[in-house]
């Protein structure tokens, strides 16, 4: 009988190979097991991610893709304990998820620091919330500010900084209370694609740096393959596990990582399955009936 064989499974290396299996035999850091979640609309239960079953190892670097609306964002507010689910369980390490908790930070695209804090107050805040004394919190905030770069800027508030400080100062401030994992929601979706790019390097240097698990969210398919060991992909209607794919690239991730044939052949496949033809035609469907719509008819009211 033939077996099925990867089409990516050419460009694994016996280094990477070696490197994924060891990943795969850590302590598991997140379990999600069997986990529904259905939201009401309109009177009408919509299931949106439907048995999903996965498990991250400790620090492993995870990026989730998929279609819009395939339940990325409610898969990490599920695991943060922003929500809650029907059926199944999440687990970090082996404690249970029923509720926000420390062992989970999160960093969001819009850049959730406190206006009135400065960059310093805004890092020491979950410090001094958890019981440490005002000076250790400060001594501590100080080694997190230093190790993004950002020591002139201790003392300034958020409206001063750029979009990428202040995405660097969410991390940071994240990663101060010390989480076991940290869960992303397209922290970096709202910078330029060169400030993307510089952030996405600041946190690979500080993930290499610290013992710190990465949930990371994303639609950008270039930013998942540079950043993870493994890619969990999702489809959409019902949001279902669609393949979970352990990156043939070698680390440390450089800068030509981008231009190599394995990140261009890697980039394929997932385009060809996160954005199948089907969708094309889709879209094709959707674009042929706007130009069926002369530009001399009236606009509908739907505006
Ligand atoms: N609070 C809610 N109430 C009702 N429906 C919701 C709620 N939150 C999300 N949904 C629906 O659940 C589905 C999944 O949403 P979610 O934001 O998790 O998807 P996503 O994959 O993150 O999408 P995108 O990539 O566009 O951000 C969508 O159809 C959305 O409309």
């Amino acid at each position: 009988m033939l077996k099925n064989i990867h089409p990516l499974a050419n460009w694994f290396t016996d280094e990477i190979k070696d490197r994924n299996s060891r990943i795969l035999q850590r302590p598991k850091a997140l379990t999600i097991s069997d986990l529904h979640k259905t939201f009401e609309h309109k009177g009408k239960k919509v299931n949106v991610l439907n048995a999903i079953d996965f498990t991250a190892y400790k620090r492993e670097f995870v990026c989730v893709v998929g279609p819009s609306g395939c339940g990325k964002s409610t898969l990490a507010r599920l695991i943060a304990g922003l929500e809650t689910h029907e059926v199944g369980a999440i687990h970090i390490e082996d404690k249970l998820v029923d509720g926000p908790g420390p062992d989970r930070g999160m960093v969001f695209q819009s850049y959730s620091l406190f206006p009135w804090m400065t960059v310093k107050q805004n890092v020491m805040f979950g410090l001094t919330e958890s019981g440490m004394s005002k000076n250790s919190a400060e001594a501590e905030a100080f080694q997190w500010i230093d190790l993004v770069g950002l020591e002139k800027f201790a003392n300034a508030y958020p409206h001063q900084l750029s979009g990428g400080m202040k995405q660097r100062v969410a991390i940071i401030r994240a990663l101060a209370n010390q989480p076991k994992i940290l869960l992303m929601d397209e922290p970096f979706a709202a910078l330029d694609p060169q400030n993307r790019l510089k952030m996405q390097r600041y946190l690979l240097e500080i993930w290499q740096n610290i013992d710190i698990t990465i949930f990371f969210i994303t639609h950008d398919l270039d930013e998942a393959i540079y950043l993870a060991d493994r890619i969990l992909i999702l489809e959409a209607n019902p949001g279902r596990v669609l393949e979970t794919l352990s990156v043939p690239l070698p680390r440390p991730r450089k800068e030509d990582t981008l231009l190599s044939p394995e990140f261009l052949a890697t980039k394929a496949y997932l385009e060809k399955i996160v954005h199948p033809p089907q969708a094309e035609v889709d879209m094709e469907d959707k674009l042929s009936m706007v130009r069926m719509v002369s530009v001399n008819s009236e606009v509908p009211d739907i505006f």
